[in-house]
């Protein structure tokens, strides 16, 4: 089975967290996701070297990052995944959208209102009920 190991943040501006949906894929567990930015480690990068280029890549954000929040393991049909996700902080919702087709800026109780892609889950679990 394929592995794949991949950063993502969960960028604060204030009280509301950034949610970013993915576009049409063949695949429909992932189809049309809402995620939090992030993506593959490329060889030689640190996790927190990957984050800081795929928030600028994809989103053209520059992101403070505060803190390691939770690794999920989350199996999908066809490979599994490992995602490291870090709470960020940024001071301007201003982005650009490369990758993704929506973007929502929500708090944290609102967060469960999305159709999240199922590794996601733990993650908004958490920032639910730590409030
Ligand atoms: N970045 C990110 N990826 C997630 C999240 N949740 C989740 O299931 N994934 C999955 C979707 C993808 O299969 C994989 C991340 O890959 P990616 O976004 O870097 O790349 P991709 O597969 O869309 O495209 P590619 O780089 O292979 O061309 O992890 C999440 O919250 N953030």
């Amino acid at each position: 089975m394929k592995k794949v190991e991949v950063v993502a943040g969960v960028i604060f501006c204030q009280d509301q967290v950034l949610c970013v949906q993915r576009p049409k894929n063949k695949f429909n567990y992932i189809s049309e996701k809402f995620e939090f930015p992030g993506g593959k480690i490329e060889e030689g990068e640190t996790k927190e070297e990957a984050l800081h280029r795929e928030l600028l890549e994809e989103l053209n954000l520059s992101t403070k990052i505060k803190s390691f929040y939770l690794t999920v393991v989350h199996q999908y049909p066809d490979f599994e995944l490992t995602m490291h996700s870090f709470t960020c902080e940024v001071e301007s919702k201003e982005l650009t959208l490369h990758e993704h087709i929506d973007q929502k800026w929500l708090t944290i109780n609102e967060l469960t209102v999305l159709d999240w892609a199922a590794a996601d889950i733990p993650i908004v679990d958490k920032l639910v009920s730590n409030g």
